[in-house]
């Protein structure tokens, strides 16, 4: 049975969420805190964790850095109870699969459960990343922005240029670079995935160019490395930005040289991959500060095309969000036939931080909700409805100048806001959500003039 570890201190809803998952024949394991969950992992394999954004000991966060650093490839589900999506955004930057928002809705969960385990071992090992299952899922869009982009891709795909592709989280730099190697001659070959922010510094060496028997402690046998095993395929370097000035040295010899050794080893291995590398940072400013090799960075270098973020290019939103919403329709079986005209302004409104991934949760998460034929703004989260009403208290206080008290008490405000709505108004249980007693509650609220 497949063996989920959950980390929730409201013990109500961990109850609820295994029960539920128990019922859907997953083992579960519960847990409340940070430290336990730690020592679960020294010597537990769960093929999942699920793990609530607040918790008594610190943030879903730690249980996030910790479960990447021993086990390398086990998804992790964020719960946010504040429907925080910066949180989120920064979640899936860590390396996390999804994330949910509170209140949790039972099919969403199911459907992100199975859509993480998918393709994962019940024994975790490698590292790998999501990427398109086939060209049908990639789409062009309509903006001049997403055009161009296109016909770089058309452009660079047939020839052997190694490729930077630039851009915030969340704007298709994977989804770019899976294209490229469809419309190569290398499309035949393998697509491999390197995050290289989740690499970690011991083994980053080993895992690209490979190892001999007895190099390091715990080199029991000969290795191939990603770059080696790739042959005749596409290496895409997803957060390159992030590795070691060691490895840089090392990867900058095999693009020259188109040969590798493995750690340990003499034998110099010939090569035949194509790199294709992403970074949400300022490389080239990070070459300039010395964090990144400028040679590497220029040897990278040979083409770049920029993805820029969704609220750059509003003409593809809709575009977008249509053919999420087909997805979705066509995944969990609906038939919603599209967006009434408040969500859309919604939508053109909101500043969408998670670019393409967020909208494609929320497009997902909002045809499950929906009980009507088109999707209304009860179908979404409320951080996409508030964001306005945030903004437009943070212009009229000047956050930008103001000190950051006036900015955290802003915060606060905006969070005692969201707690309420949350809990319809039940001043004892958002007092609890916000881990303060009610006369506290009832200052804030006074102090804030929240009715
Ligand atoms: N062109 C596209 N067509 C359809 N869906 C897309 C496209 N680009 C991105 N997406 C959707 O957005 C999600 C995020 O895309 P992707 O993983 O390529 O982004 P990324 O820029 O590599 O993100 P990160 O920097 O966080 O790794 C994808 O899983 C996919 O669902």
């Amino acid at each position: 049975m497949i063996k989920i570890l959950l980390v929730e201190d409201d013990l109500t809803y961990s109850r609820i969420i295994k029960n539920f998952l128990e019922k859907n024949n997953f083992s579960v394991d519960a847990l409340t805190k940070i430290e336990d969950a730690k020592v679960y992992l020294d010597t537990h394999q769960p093929s999942l964790i699920i793990t609530d954004f607040r918790l008594p000991d610190g943030t879903g966060l730690e249980v996030l850095r910790y479960s990447k650093e021993v086990l390398e490839d086990i998804p992790v589900l964020l719960i946010t109870n504040y429907s925080d999506i910066r949180v989120a955004v920064k979640a899936m930057k860590m390396g996390a699969f999804e994330y949910i928002l509170k209140p949790i809705n039972p099919d969403e969960l199911l459907l992100t459960v199975n859509e993480a385990l998918e393709g994962a071992n019940e024994t975790p090992k490698k590292k790998k990343k999501s990427a398109p299952k086939s060209d049908e899922d990639y789409i062009v869009g309509k903006s001049d922005t997403s055009k161009h982009i296109e016909e770089h891709i058309q452009l660079v795909a047939p020839t052997d240029l190694t490729v930077i592709i630039l851009g915030e989280t969340g704007t298709g730099k994977e989804y770019i670079a899976k294209r490229i190697h469809r419309k190569s001659s290398r499309s035949h070959g393998q697509f491999v995935a390197i995050d290289c922010g989740a690499l970690s510094k011991e083994l980053a060496g080993s895992e690209l160019f490979g190892h001999v028997k007895g190099s390091f402690t715990g080199a029991l046998d000969n290795k191939i490395g990603h770059l080696e095993a790739a042959g005749g395929g596409t290496v895409f370097l997803d957060e390159v930005g992030n590795l070691s000035y060691d490895i840089q040295i090392k990867l900058l010899r095999a693009l020259q040289e188109r040969k590798i050794r493995k750690i340990g080893g003499n034998q110099e291995i010939p090569i035949d991959i194509r790199i294709i590398a992403a970074t949400n940072e300022e490389l080239l400013q990070q070459a300039k500060e010395g964090t990144f090799r400028e040679d590497l960075y220029h040897r990278l270098n040979e083409f770049t095309i920029t993805a820029l973020p969704l609220r750059e290019r509003k003409e593809d939103l809709m575009v977008f969000a249509n053919q999420f919403l087909e997805q979705s329709n066509q995944k969990l079986g609906k038939n919603i036939k599209g967006f009434d005209a408040d969500a859309v302004h919604i939508f053109e409104k909101y500043t969408w931080p998670g670019n393409l991934r967020e909208l494609k949760n929320i497009v997902r998460r909002a045809v499950l909700l929906s009980q009507s034929e088109y999707i209304g703004i009860n179908s979404l989260p409320r951080e996409l409805i508030d964001e306005p009403v945030t903004k437009a208290l943070e212009e009229t206080s000047n956050v930008e100048s103001a000190d950051f008290k006036t900015s955290q008490m802003l915060q606060e405000k905006e969070m005692i806001i969201r707690v309420l709505q949350e809990v319809k108004y039940n001043k004892s249980k958002a007092a609890k959500t916000l881990g303060i007693d009610r006369k506290t509650l009832y200052n804030k609220m006074e102090k804030y003039g929240i009715d």
